[in-house]
């Protein structure tokens, strides 16, 4: 696994607005929105393109296309969510999958309610947009259901990482390059009861409210 953590000061800005108590859900949307922008710069860098000969009004070049087959954007329920405006708008060819996870907040394990991939994902460049990297099982899973249809080539954008998480991520793909992770920051450590310090608290309420 490769892990990029992205370090600039927008960045930097923003996330301390988003980790804000006080900041409201409408606004921490649209931070959200914006920060994914800024990290899927740096997580498709290696996003396939191709030669395209076209005409400018003053000659004929040759430019760069996003490549076939489609990339695949997978955001994680409930709070990928609200990262997938953000990175639709920069990868517009690519088609969207969805998987709802959601944590028992007892075990900690992560449990799926929704599944709704392609059967077929070889040769497709996956990314997987969920805020939270915590204990790290829910990514685990996510990355095994795109395992299991084919993919090889997965990156994963999360907001903020646990250190546990990250390592627990680490183990399970190996060194494989082929696996990255974003993050805009990785931080101290979980609690007891498994969230991430300092953190935002929970991101799904956060953006949608407690339910
Ligand atoms: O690394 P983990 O320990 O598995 O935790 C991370 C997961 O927890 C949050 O989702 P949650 O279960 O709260 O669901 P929600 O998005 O519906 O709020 C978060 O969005 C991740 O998916
Ligand atoms: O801190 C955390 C940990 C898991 N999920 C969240 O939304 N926040
Ligand atoms: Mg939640």
């Amino acid at each position: 696994m490769r892990l990029h953590v992205a370090d600039h000061p927008l960045i930097a800005h923003k996330l301390t607005l988003l980790r804000d108590v006080e900041t409201p859900s409408a606004t921490f949307r649209q931070l959200v929105e914006e920060l994914v922008t800024l990290l899927a710069y740096e997580a498709t860098r290696d996003v396939r393109t191709e030669p395209r000969d076209i005409v400018t009004p003053v000659a004929p070049t040759t430019g760069t296309h996003l490549a076939a087959p489609k990339p695949m954007v997978v955001p994680i329920l409930r709070a990928g969510l609200g990262m997938l405006e953000g990175m639709s708008r920069l990868l517009p060819t690519a088609e969207v999958g969805f998987l709802g996870l959601q944590r028992d907040e007892e075990t900690l394990q992560a449990i799926t309610y929704a599944n709704r991939l392609p059967d077929d994902l070889s040769g497709r460049q996956c990314y997987v947009l969920d805020p939270m990297l915590a204990t790290g099982g829910t990514l685990v899973a996510s990355i095994d259901y795109l395992f299991e249809r084919g993919a090889t080539d997965v990156t994963c954008i999360c907001l903020l990482a646990a250190p546990e998480g990250i390592a627990t991520v680490e183990q399970h793909v190996g060194e494989r390059a082929d696996v990255r992770v974003v993050v805009a920051a990785v931080d101290e450590r979980l609690n007891e009861k498994g969230y991430i310090v300092p953190g935002l608290g929970d991101a799904g309420d956060r953006l949608y409210g407690v339910v």
